[in-house]
């Protein structure tokens, strides 16, 4: 199996893809499952490169992720599902909207931009990990995604997701890192067509909230929702996360087909 995923939830409601961000797995959404169970069949999947889904031969690049989904899509035989993505995934979720509208409903995005950082910067991370392995970005990577207070107080959920970021294979997370120092959709945002929900963390200084409004404003079906917390906002703030996700995701549902 060359991409690994895990469904949970009722066989017949409709299918809702979490896709996670660079350096964590599928267990990032465990505050999630319990609510969105209630109402969806969640798949969720470890990001090429990430857990043991295969990085490949070819390398990564935003259209591979999104390919990716749409082949778990034909295999499942799914025609249309809901999709929620987090910073890389949320850049996965607007390619999606962009390239493969026909296969979605909804899509949620959270703590992403069109564009996130520079290209120098994410091949020196590229560099740093290839060279000396995980260490390096695991230890910064808490103040990257959470804010001070919510460190202090929550070291059990901050810890092991440190430790899945450092047990993420070098070559994997470099070939992502390689992925985002392309990675542009800032032209393409005029053609998104699906209705997304765009949800930035207040104090995230990675994908900020500035780089949230920029997509709303460009791409026409989207709105936007702030929520107290830095770039995991799904980790952070779950219960508002969980809530405005279901809101957005079931609102027309009846209208719309998910077979
Ligand atoms: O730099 C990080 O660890 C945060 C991040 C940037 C893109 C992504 O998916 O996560």
């Amino acid at each position: 199996m060359e991409i690994e995923y895990r469904l949970d939830g009722p066989e017949d409601a409709p299918l809702l893809v979490l896709s996670n961000s660079l350096g964590t797995t599928w267990e990032m959404w465990q505050a999630q499952i319990p609510a969105l169970t209630q109402h969806f069949r969640v798949l969720r999947y470890n990001t090429r490169g990430h857990g043991r889904s295969a990085v490949g031969q070819q390398p990564v690049t935003l259209e591979r992720l999104g390919q990716d989904v749409i082949a778990r899509l034909d295999h499942l035989d799914v025609e249309r599902a809901c999709f929620c993505g987090i910073s890389l995934g949320g850049m996965t979720g607007m390619w999606l909207n962009r390239h493969a509208p026909e296969r979605f409903q909804r899509i949620v995005v959270a703590n992403t931009a069109a564009r996130i950082g520079q290209e120098a910067g994410w091949r020196e991370r590229a560099a740093t990990v290839r060279a000396q392995g995980m260490n390096p970005v695991a230890e910064s990577a808490a103040d990257r995604w959470f804010t001070p207070a919510f460190r202090h107080s929550n070291p059990e959920v901050v810890y092991p997701l440190i430790e899945q970021l450092a047990a993420t294979p070098a070559e994997g997370y470099a070939a992502c890192c390689d992925a985002l120092a392309m990675a542009d959709l800032r032209d393409e945002l005029t053609q998104m067509p699906l209705p997304m929900l765009v949800i930035a963390g207040e104090s995230d200084t990675v994908t900020t909230s500035r780089d949230a409004e920029a997509i709303v404003v460009d791409a026409p079906h989207a709105h936007f929702l702030i929520l107290p917390a830095s770039h995991l906002s799904n980790v952070a703030c779950a219960a508002a996360f969980n809530q405005h996700v279901i809101t957005f995701l079931t609102a027309g549902a009846e209208h719309e087909p998910h077979h």
